[in-house]
């Protein structure tokens, strides 16, 4: 019997961005005639780990294709808190400067928290500040953790109903499964959170209409533990001798999934995506203030 082709269950993520990406360009070409400002994205890579140096060139490309101005701030391993805080009150300062993404993680020495909390709110381009989480939380999503912001923007672009639907997220973290988790009830889904510590995860993912995984655990989800039917989102990445793994083992899972993204491919794309338009909205609304 010949193989069965699931390509059409296949949520692409790069064709996806790229239309996202049109979208922003087009953004970007009206505030320029209209206000005169090319929004302006810092990043702040500090030391030299290669994935990261490699994520920060990701986004560099981005900014190239849609237009806006990036500026590559690399410190070294070696840099102090009050150094990096003051890189950052600077950047704050810069009228040119819309959007600040402190790429993370950082040096072990280093406070996160303190550094973040530090980023004007208003060019928190990650969505990361306390300021935004919290009003995520109310509903009121402005800037937003840009992987699970490029999530619900799949399940719009592929008309997937999330009102009423069971949406299970694995995986607890302040970057993705806890803002994703806002983000769906925000939606009126019915949520559960699992994590490392959950009793039977299983009993969990095989009840769940929309399955968010983001634990960087390897093909931690296997085929018989999702329903038929369910639309699944990858959003972990393993490095393993140059070649990148997801947590969903998708050749199998595909075969019981009635959308679900592949990585690389899926999430990563669109992650990108998202962050060039939160660029933009953090300098229309400085356009507006000022
Ligand atoms: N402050 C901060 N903001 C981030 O957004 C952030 C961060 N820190 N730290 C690290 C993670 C990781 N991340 C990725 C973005 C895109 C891809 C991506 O586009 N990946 C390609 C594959 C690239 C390849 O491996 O060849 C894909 O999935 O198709 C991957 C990973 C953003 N991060």
């Amino acid at each position: 019997m010949a193989e069965e082709n699931y390509d059409s269950r296949k949520i692409d993520g790069r064709s996806l961005a790229r239309k996202v990406e049109e979208q922003v360009e087009k953004g970007i070409d009206q505030l320029q005639a209209e206000e005169g400002i090319v929004p302006g994205l810092a990043t702040i890579l500090v030391g030299a780990d290669p994935a990261s140096k490699m994520y920060v060139r990701l986004k560099h490309k981005a900014c190239e294709r849609v237009g806006i101005h990036a500026e590559d701030h690399e410190m070294p391993e070696y840099t102090t808190q009050e150094q990096l805080m003051q890189r950052i009150w600077e950047l704050n300062e810069r009228e040119d400067i819309h959007g600040i993404l402190l790429q993370l993680p950082l040096p072990e020495c280093l406070d996160e928290k303190a550094a973040m909390l530090a980023i004007d709110p208003a060019k928190d381009a990650d969505g990361f500040h306390p300021y935004n989480m919290g009003k995520l939380l109310i509903g009121e999503e402005g800037l937003v953790p840009c992987t699970p912001k490029g999530v619900i923007r799949a399940l719009e672009e592929y008309d997937v109903e999330v009102q009423g639907k069971h949406a299970v997220i694995v995986g607890h973290s302040n970057v993705v499964g806890k803002p994703m988790a806002a983000m769906l009830v925000n939606r009126n889904a019915t949520v559960s959170v699992c994590h490392v510590y959950t009793d039977d995860l299983k009993k969990y993912t095989l009840d769940a209409d929309i399955l968010v995984v983001g634990t960087g655990v390897k093909h931690l989800i296997k085929a018989d533990m999702v329903k038929e039917g369910a639309v699944i989102f990858d959003v972990g990445i393993t490095e393993e001798n140059g070649k990148v793994y997801g947590d969903v083992d998708y050749d199998n899972v595909v075969k019981k999934a009635s959308l679900i993204t592949p990585v690389p491919g899926g999430v990563g794309p669109m992650t990108i995506a998202i962050l060039m338009e939160h660029v933009l909205m953090a300098a229309r609304n400085f356009a507006e203030t000022h």
